[in-house]
């Protein structure tokens, strides 16, 4: 394994250190450090952080190689600082078996860019009628800890009650997909002025904080963990904050899309801006930043969704929802909190903290001699144009086409290797 001595790097924006990585791990870290025989970079100027977890990732595979593959998605998770990502279960088939959740694991492995950990379906096929394997799958080579239904909501309470007592056995967490599916039959866009005048049905925000209100007071009775996927609206804040306070076991997370972007976005009928759950109002928008900055939503996780350019180039009715994230996030974070969270703030929330949901023990930990060496160089002053066809990502659903953002990672390295050296992927 290669050596690399690191100079001149701020750690969270801290003063400027050398890092020595040798092993797998930080070797040493301090100032005017040597190593023989190490690559050297000049990092002066760049800010180091843990390296990023997403909690959640659709990665496609297997079903939709078309749009996505395990590679394909860690390729671009690594170019966007990450080090691990979450895969969700919505898969053909459904991850719903321990089968299929190995499978990813290892086409995760063999990629070797992040590390892939697997979601599990809580349901049979996502249908929302029977528990999937939940103990085979957390059994498994996978180790799957995060269940989700991801795409579909866990609507029925008691199988929802069920789930919530079945991962309390080996502390795993069910992540909900919050949206009461009968509050948004034929839903194109959020429910509001906008929706109005286009003449198109609403998705309510109603229909997510039902879930949300109903899901951690069932948290709360069997005293499980619940994890809130894409929180989207100021009332479902408020019901997490009130949850929060009574000491429910619950955790939330925020896309970037969702930190930056509004319904206004439809008046151009671009299905890139269709998504589920939808772009909200501009003071939907204002309360989610706030609740980042409060810790009542715990984390920014991509939903990453990437489609192919005929299920998204169509009229908006027939398009699919999701956009691509994990290239454009932490440029998307830095742009709209960096102010306000600093760059500890976003390693909170971006690396430190979804890795403790995750359970993924190598991830999310403080730079420092002994420590595996997972960590992101990102070159703050740097601005670059966000072009689909440069994207690693097989699908080019991007909602930022031709934006100039700020930020941007220069180096990841997986336990001590590098994945993206100069901005570009090493394999
Ligand atoms: N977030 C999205 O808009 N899309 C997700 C699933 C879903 O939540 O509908 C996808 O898998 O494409």
């Amino acid at each position: 394994m290669t050596t690399y001595l690191i100079k001149g790097v701020s750690v969270l924006g801290g003063p400027a250190t050398d890092l020595v990585i040798r092993d797998g791990v930080v070797a040493q870290m301090g100032n005017d450090l040597s190593a023989v025989d190490a690559r050297e970079i000049d990092a002066g100027g760049l800010v180091a952080l843990p390296g990023l977890v997403d909690l959640h990732t659709h990665l496609r595979e297997p079903g939709r190689e078309d749009a996505e593959t395990v590679e394909t998605g860690s390729r671009a998770a690594a170019m966007g600082g990450y080090t691990a990502v979450c895969a969700m279960a919505n898969t053909s088939p459904v991850a719903d078996t321990a089968g299929v959740v190995e499978q990813v694991w290892r086409l995760g492995r063999e990629a070797g860019l992040v590390d892939v950990q697997p979601v599990g379906a809580v349901t049979v096929g996502l249908e929302g009628t029977q528990l999937a394997e939940l103990g085979a799958m957390a059994d498994s080579a996978a180790q799957v800890r995060i269940f989700s239904d991801d795409g579909h909501c866990v609507s029925d309470p008691r199988l929802m009650r069920r789930a919530l007592e079945y991962v309390k056995a080996f502390d795993g967490v069910v992540a909900q997909h919050a949206e009461e599916p009968r509050l948004t039959v034929g839903a194109q866009m959020h429910e509001g002025e906008v929706a109005a005048g286009l003449g198109m049905t609403g998705w309510p925000a109603v229909a997510e904080e039902s879930i949300i209100a109903r899901d951690v007071l069932l948290a709360e009775h069997v005293g499980a963990r619940l994890h809130v996927c894409h929180v989207s609206t100021a009332g479902s804040v408020e019901i997490l904050r009130w949850a929060k306070r009574r000491g429910v076991r619950v955790t939330a997370e925020v896309t970037p899309h969702h930190l930056l972007l509004t319904d206004e976005r439809a008046t151009s009928y671009d299905p890139v801006f269709k998504v589920n759950p939808p772009l909200r109002t501009a003071s939907d928008v204002a309360a989610l930043r706030t609740a980042l900055i409060e810790g009542v939503v715990d984390i920014i996780a991509t939903d990453h969704a990437p489609h192919t350019l005929e299920d998204k180039e169509c009229e908006w009715a027939y398009a699919r929802p999701g956009m691509v994230g994990l290239e454009t996030a932490l440029s998307i974070v830095v742009d709209v909190a960096l102010d306000t969270l600093g760059w500890d703030g976003i390693a909170e929330r971006m690396s430190r903290t979804p890795a403790r949901i995750a359970g993924l023990t190598d991830h999310g930990l403080d730079i420092g001699v002994g420590v595996p060496a997972n960590i992101t160089l990102v070159d703050p002053a740097a601005r670059w144009r966000v072009e689909p066809a440069d994207l690693a990502s097989r699908s080019r659903n991007t909602p930022y086409a031709g934006l100039t953002l700020p930020a941007r990672v220069v180096a990841t390295f997986l336990r001590g290797e590098p994945t993206v050296l100069d901005g570009k992927a090493v394999k």
